[in-house]
């Protein structure tokens, strides 16, 4: 007979189960309750019960643990100072959606090499996200492949579903099973409808193939999410976060039915992916609510502990400490000024309002 399947594959090799990973990595309380509460927040904060901002910054991709580490301990300290006017997450992504080729992200390939060390990845990424939750920082990512979420996810406290994946069934029906808030961002050449969509869908149950924690094939049935949300990450002709591109988005929300709380993206097609650009987006959106806007219920920014990016694929030696190496970001010098200022800001507009 004729060899009919795996022409095209060239190995297959078998990981631990997201159980046996989660009983090398474990939650303790401590890391539950980090995860619950800021669960909790983003929740109040996208059904308007707690008028502060959702903000989910940090690195375009996480490439580096060390360094890492080491931006998660500033900004837990700036969660903590600025927490009367901001409900801070980082956004600690693992995966890339590439347009079309490139690095994909740590559980990819964590050691940057084209080696593709899924186990090591995915030990690491799990390893990371224990210690931020256990230090008190919670974690946002996006959620590229449906079966990662079964061994991170329950150390996530709001997901994204990116631009590229926002029209796929596999991943709204993911998104209905999560137990996380997920922002939907709006497609690469700016349809809002799209992630309209994705949002109703993943309202609802569904019922598809998956995987068990013991990392067998399974049917899996999802109650709904009634926590997605849209997210403004402008699009291939313009951005979208000016204050009449807010205002078509709450319609086009309202006509579905759906709440008109949004996040608004400072980088990406909003930033032209210039990191100089998203304060310009951080500093309108601030203009907006104090001229009075309600549906803006936070930010994403794109920051790292140096600014820009940097090439890649590099040699080892060449790569620059806390610098991305995906899109680039803005410093975290920058960062603090910007939350700081945007947090004083803040507290005017919500003592006058
Ligand atoms: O956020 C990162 C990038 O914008 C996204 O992964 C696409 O990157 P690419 O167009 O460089 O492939
Ligand atoms: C890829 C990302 O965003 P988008 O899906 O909006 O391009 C991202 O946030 O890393």
């Amino acid at each position: 007979m004729q060899q009919l399947q795996d022409l095209r594959v060239s190995r297959i090799i078998r990981l631990s189960s997201p159980r046996a990973l989660k009983e090398k990595l474990p939650v303790t309380e401590h890391i539950a309750d980090t995860v619950c509460q800021a669960r909790r927040e983003v929740e109040d904060i996208l059904s308007g019960k707690d008028s502060r901002m959702l903000v989910i910054v940090g690195p375009c991709s996480i490439h580096d643990i060390k360094s890492a580490r080491d931006y998660a301990s500033r900004l837990h300290a700036l969660r903590k100072e600025l927490e009367s006017e901001f409900c801070i997450l980082m956004r600690v992504y693992f995966e890339k959606p590439r347009t079309t080729i490139g690095w994909k992200g740590f559980i990819n390939d964590p050691h940057l090499n084209d080696t593709y060390d899924i186990e090591h990845g995915l030990f690491h990424a799990r390893k990371l996200l224990i210690e931020l939750n256990e230090m008190g920082l919670p974690a946002a990512t996006e959620f590229l492949d449906p079966i990662s979420p079964q061994y991170v996810a329950d150390l996530i406290s709001w997901a994204a579903i990116g631009a590229r994946t926002i029209e796929s069934q596999t991943h709204r029906q993911m998104a209905s099973g999560l137990s996380m808030p997920v922002g939907f961002k709006n497609a690469t050449d700016g349809r809002l409808q799209v992630a309209i969509d994705a949002i109703r869908s993943a309202m609802h149950q569904h019922s598809f193939l998956g995987i068990d924690q013991e990392g067998h094939s399974s049917v899996i049935t999802t109650k709904g999410n009634p926590f997605g949300h849209l997210v403004l990450r402008g699009g291939s002709s313009k951005p979208n976060y000016d204050a009449d591109s807010i205002v078509t988005a709450e319609k086009q929300l309202r006509k579905a039915d759906l709440s008109e709380y949004l996040l608004v993206d400072c980088s990406h097609a909003n930033s032209g992916k210039r990191f100089g650009n998203q304060l310009k987006v951080w500093e309108d959106i601030l203009a907006q609510k104090e001229r009075g806007n309600r549906s803006i219920a936070g930010v994403m920014i794109e920051s790292n502990i140096c600014s820009g990016n940097q090439p890649f694929p590099v040699k080892p030696e060449e790569l620059k400490y806390g610098v991305s190496i995906t899109d680039e970001c803005v410093s975290w010098e920058q960062t603090e000024k910007m939350l700081r200022d945007g947090a004083g800001f803040m507290k005017q507009v919500r003592s006058k309002a």
